[in-house]
């Protein structure tokens, strides 16, 4: 749907001036009295037209109800006019169908307005800020936990606070209750199950099934489920029972690196970005599904490179973890001494102090970042007598969280909203 507030600014904008077209090209042109000028494709706009015969709307579904299969995509327009005093563009078809195009639904749309497109792309929730230490803390978003269990704008704000940084922080849910990962997970929308079950408890446990259980110690910087070829793209942790001394949380820009090591070290660069790592996972986890004690036995293996670079060469996606690590690596025997400098480079990286986010969850905190973009882990941890550190965490999907941003900029009357259909 389109908010109110963009209508109003558009009604407030311009007028349809005149309609000429369409050209050799099946091009219509459209000018406004304010002098702006917009190209449109004949055949899009019969196939977008905002008209019944061509969209189902309900508040249950927006679908078109024009099949490609009976779709004439040579067709042609009867007749084109300018109507209501500037304030509708109108085409009869050939088939008899009627469309009306108000001049603000032509505005937002105008395929050959760069400031248009520029804020559609904005739907994404793409491209992100990367940060290095420095940037972070300045920036570090916090909200109230209480704030966001009730307040729809405070749930919008967190989770467009984890789209553009990869991280935000709840703060002060009630110590030391179980609950807050399921109730934070409800607000979001749907938590993504793993091999660890829906919701999964860090704590210090006999026969771990994962180095996070296995002693106090600190671990090295990783993604989680690297064993993965779809790792989850989201993780959650909730603080139940902080340590006495140690396990706090550090948090790196893996994105931020992978561009440092571009331009600092181009060759470390070149083979993560080329050489594909292998990782397996092999063990069970005992969780529990409605009350029962549950065994999941896993053997998985998946392949791929510490740092992906997209179609335009832009760096979308890091993973990486060293305890999952596999013996494989498909490539000369020559080549493999290269390959492991490579990862230390990347490690050091990491490590390296201007990159670094360190904070405390105290008791009643989460946070929730982007796994396939920052790496994380603890430092080691002593306990107070009696007292194990115990965090909740559970994962999700960006295409939940994202659509639950959408959603509540459509409900919430946000500027950002933007159209559907
Ligand atoms: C946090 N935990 C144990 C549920 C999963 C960790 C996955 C990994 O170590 O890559
Ligand atoms: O113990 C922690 O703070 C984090 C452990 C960890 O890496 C994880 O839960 O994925
Ligand atoms: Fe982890």
């Amino acid at each position: 749907m389109l908010s109110a507030h963009i209508i109003r600014n558009l009604r407030n904008a311009s007028k349809l001036a005149s309609v000429a077209g369409p050209n050799a090209d099946r091009i219509v042109n459209v000018k406004w009295s304010d002098g702006k000028t917009g190209e449109f494709p004949l055949i899009w706009l019969r196939d977008t037209s905002p008209d019944p015969a061509t969209y189902t709307i309900s508040p249950a579904m927006t679908a078109r109800n024009l099949t490609m299969l009976e779709f004439d995509v040579e067709q042609k327009a009867k007749k084109l006019w300018i109507d209501g005093d500037g304030d509708f563009l109108k085409i009869e078809w050939e088939s008899g169908v009627l469309s009306t195009f108000p001049s603000e639904w032509l505005q937002i749309r105008n395929p050959s307005d760069q400031e248009a497109r520029k804020r559609r792309r904005k739907v994404y929730l793409f491209p992100e800020e990367t940060w290095g230490k420095e940037e972070i803390e300045k920036k570090l978003k916090r909200f109230s936990h209480e704030e966001f269990m009730k307040n729809d704008r405070v749930v919008h704000d967190f989770l467009e606070a984890v789209c553009i940084d990869g991280i935000a922080v709840l703060k002060g849910a009630p110590k030391g209750v179980r609950g807050a990962v399921e109730a934070i997970g409800d607000r979001i929308g749907m938590i993504k199950r793993t091999h660890f079950g829906i919701v999964f408890e860090v704590s210090t446990k006999a026969d771990a099934s994962n180095m996070a259980y296995a002693s106090n110690g600190g671990l090295p910087f990783h993604t989680d489920f690297p064993s993965l070829s779809h790792p989850p793209q989201l993780q959650m942790l909730h603080m139940l029972q902080s340590a006495e001394e140690g396990g706090n949380s550090l948090f790196v820009d893996g994105f931020h690196v992978a561009e440092q090591l571009r331009s600092e070290n181009p060759e470390v660069f070149r083979i993560l970005t080329t050489h594909s790592m292998e990782y397996i996972e092999e063990g069970y986890d005992i969780h529990e599904i409605n009350g029962k004690e549950f065994r999941f036995d896993y053997d998985m293996c998946a392949r791929h490179k510490v740092i992906r670079l997209n179609d335009e060469g832009k760096v979308n996606k890091i993973q990486f973890g060293n305890a999952m690590r596999s013996w494989f690596y498909d490539c000369e025997p020559s080549q493999v001494q290269n390959v492991y400098r490579a990862m230390k480079t990347f490690t050091d990286h990491c490590y390296q102090s201007r990159n670094v986010l360190k904070f405390r969850l105290e008791d009643g905190d989460t946070v929730l970042w982007a796994n396939q973009r920052l790496l994380h882990t603890r430092d080691g941890f002593k306990n107070a007598p009696g007292k194990s550190r115990t965090l909740t965490g559970c994962y999700f999907d960006w295409d939940i969280v994202k659509s639950r941003v959408r959603h509540l900029r459509d409900k919430l009357e946000l500027e950002q909203n933007q159209p559907s259909a």
